[in-house]
């Protein structure tokens, strides 16, 4: 049982809430698009609006990446999306970040600085010793509460997702709950339940489908995009050196003996793409896998009409559908129609969800809406999505072990 909003006095408290703000960023260095930043106003307006003292945790990047930068920008947004003024504190856990905090009034809300500036914070550990870090020690004193709202990041099990509510009282936040809510029952959904894996994230697609086939939590798997082109391989279909190449230029050639174990184990299950459209002079021009390979230059870049019209009849007949990666290079208008197509009949079964940030915002730009639930987090979802437990989430559920360390 998690805490909520719900059973928190917010009036007078200092609540330390982690979010999951992590977003492109520009050429310049701040801030290139602010979706997580809205999927968070909902829960910091709520705390805010009922007088809360709110310090915002949350990181950007990984180490030594170009999108590893201040969250000052997120503040100047963040101040813009809440209607208030929003600090930016330029550290984490400092006397100075203690003293901010410590000044807040009720209703006030600042950003603490990207909390993987401080290398524990890229680092997992259990709960306990999550809760010993400089961060957490460090800053705890000056929280009464923690609030976790980053679903997003709930996979990982660095001090800022477990350690504080290791020491202090914790509650999940709006985007959690509702994430909670619907991900959390997925045992529970309608069947027959499929699951429809594309996009290029391929090791993890097929940790997917064999947690779901293994579990029985899958009646299908549909593959599609990258992943698609990985079991027709498997399946000893030639899909023409371009879209080979890639596949091993992403190191993945070792996941075709994965998906050829999975064939093998639980073949019955799995669809894989009947055609594939390729670029034929400038143009969108689909092969049946019989007519494969395709030219040397021509990448399998999409699923075909008739793998559609057959994925269109197995999702007639699902009570639950779950989603995640597109079924092909949807930032091209003539490869998008696999992944609009087929996203826009999941929208028709009795319960569609969503798995995957990146996946939503192709979504919304290919205009493709309707779904029972739109996750906001990728690989937290994924894992939410095998009924696999997650650190973030455990920790709350497991409470306040000690007390946290005194105020000075
Ligand atoms: N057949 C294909 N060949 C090459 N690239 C493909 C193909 N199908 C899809 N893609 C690419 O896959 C990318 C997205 O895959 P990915 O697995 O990262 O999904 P995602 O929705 O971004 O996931 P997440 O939200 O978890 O980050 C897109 O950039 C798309 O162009
Ligand atoms: O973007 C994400 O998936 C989350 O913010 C987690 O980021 P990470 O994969 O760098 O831990």
């Amino acid at each position: 049982m998690i805490d909520t909003l719900d059973d928190l006095d917010v009036e007078g408290t200092t609540v330390g809430v982690r979010v999951d703000i992590n977003s492109p960023i520009g050429d310049d260095g701040t801030l290139a698009d602010d979706a997580r930043l809205r999927a968070h106003v909902d829960t910091l307006s709520e705390l805010l609006e009922r007088g809360g003292r709110v310090a915002v945790l949350a990181h950007q990047g990984r180490p030594g990446g170009d999108d590893f930068v201040s969250l000052e920008s997120h503040a100047e947004r963040l101040s813009k999306l809440l209607e208030r003024p929003v600090d930016h504190v330029d550290t984490t856990f400092s006397d100075a970040a203690r003293e901010a905090v410590r000044t807040l009034e009720n209703g006030d809300c600042l950003v603490l600085e990207n909390t993987r500036f401080y290398s524990e914070e890229y680092m997992e550990f259990d709960a306990e010793r999550a809760a010993e870090t400089h961060l957490v020690e460090g800053l705890a004193p000056a929280l009464d509460v923690y609030v976790n709202d980053a679903f997003a990041a709930a996979h990982r099990s660095q001090p800022s997702l477990v350690g504080f509510p290791t020491v202090l009282p914790g509650y999940a936040g709006r985007v959690m709950e509702s994430e909670l809510d619907v991900l959390g029952t997925i045992e529970e959904t309608p069947e027959p339940r499929i699951y429809v894996l594309g996009g290029a994230k391929v090791p993890d697609s097929i940790d997917v489908a064999w947690s779901v086939l293994e579990k029985g939590l899958a009646d299908h798997v549909l593959t599609a995009g990258v992943v698609g082109n990985v079991f027709l391989i498997a399946d000893g279909v030639d899909v023409g050196d371009a879209s080979s190449d890639f596949i091993y230029d992403q190191g993945y050639w070792d996941e075709i003996d994965r998906a050829a174990d999975l064939l093998d184990a639980y073949g019955d299950s799995i669809a894989l793409p009947r055609d594939v459209a390729v670029e034929r002079d400038g143009e969108r021009h689909e092969l049946g896998v019989n007519a494969l390979p395709p030219g040397d230059e021509e990448a399998a870049m999409d699923i075909g009409s008739s793998t559609l019209a057959y994925y269109e009849r197995l999702l007639e007949d699902a009570g639950t559908v779950i989603l995640n990666g597109p079924a092909g290079v949807f930032e091209e208008e003539a490869f998008a129609t696999g992944t609009r197509q087929l996203y826009g009949a999941a929208t028709d079964v009795e319960m569609s969800i969503v798995g995957g940030g990146d996946t939503a915002s192709a979504l919304r730009s290919l205009g493709v809406d309707g779904f029972t639930h739109v996750s906001t987090g990728g690989g937290a979802a994924l894992r939410m999505l095998t009924a696999e437990p997650l650190p973030a989430v455990t920790a709350l559920q497991d409470g306040p072990k000690r007390q946290q360390p005194a105020d000075d």
